[in-house]
């Protein structure tokens, strides 16, 4: 197991959701810049809690089939060091955000479940233009914040040659046996955390953080 999980928080829309996470010990905040997301947060929003954290906190920018040239102006604005690509972007579409929105890195997502038509093949042309994957839990009509996980066995079968973060309906019940079933370099957390779309639980932030860290600390005794 890895001696220690990074964790993302998606969906920051308050500063005090984003104090708390950091307090709790999460590495990352997302945010997420697509317009029909419950938890949409305009890049002005966004810049304002990005300018009030504390060094040494990744932010990641989520994004569904925008036009590389917003998401890059998104990425400059908001100075973010990611961005998580949910969508149908191409390895062609990675390859020049890679390249022009630089030093930003890219998180391609891979959305898994019964009818993903995920294949090998289709994935191995992303890997020099992505930092890694994030896998979410496919559904037909909603992209992202299903609040849903899938069948972690499927990974396997991905032959993953990035390193990945796993997502999709992570709970306190749930993160336990999710982390130790895949083994993830990261995981992300979402819905699992919430009061309500884009209004985060804090004590459920802290319970969850607990709950990862106590975790590594037991795998490496
Ligand atoms: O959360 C959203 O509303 C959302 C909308 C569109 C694309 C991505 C979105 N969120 C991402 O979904 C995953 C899993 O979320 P959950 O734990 O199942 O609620 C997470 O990576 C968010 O970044």
């Amino acid at each position: 197991m890895n001696a220690r999980i990074r964790v993302k928080m998606c969906g920051i829309t308050r500063i005090e959701d984003a104090t708390a996470a950091v307090e709790a010990g999460v590495d990352a905040l997302g945010f997420i810049f697509f317009e029909k997301s419950p938890r949409f947060i305009d890049p002005e929003e966004a810049r304002l809690i990005i300018e009030a954290l504390p060094p040494f906190v990744d932010v990641v920018g989520v994004f569904v089939d925008k036009k590389r040239n917003e998401v890059e102006e998104i990425i400059d604005y908001c100075r973010l060091n990611y961005a998580q690509l949910h969508g149908t972007e191409s390895p062609k579409y990675c390859e020049r955000l890679a390249r022009f929105a630089a030093p930003c890195q890219i998180l391609k997502v891979l959305r898994v479940g019964p009818g993903d038509g995920l294949s090998v093949a289709d994935i191995t042309p992303y890997n020099p233009h992505v930092r890694g994957f994030l896998l979410d839990t496919f559904h037909k009509s909603q992209l992202g914040g299903t609040g849903k996980s899938f069948d972690w066995s499927r990974i396997n079968q991905l032959k993953l040659q990035r390193p990945f973060i796993l997502a999709g309906g992570l709970t306190l019940d749930n993160i336990a046996a999710a982390i130790s079933a895949v083994q993830p370099y990261g995981v992300d957390i979402n819905s699992g955390v919430e009061e309500r779309p884009g209004c985060k639980d804090h004590e459920l932030v802290r319970k969850m953080m607990q709950a990862i860290r106590t975790l590594e600390v037991n795998a490496g005794k």
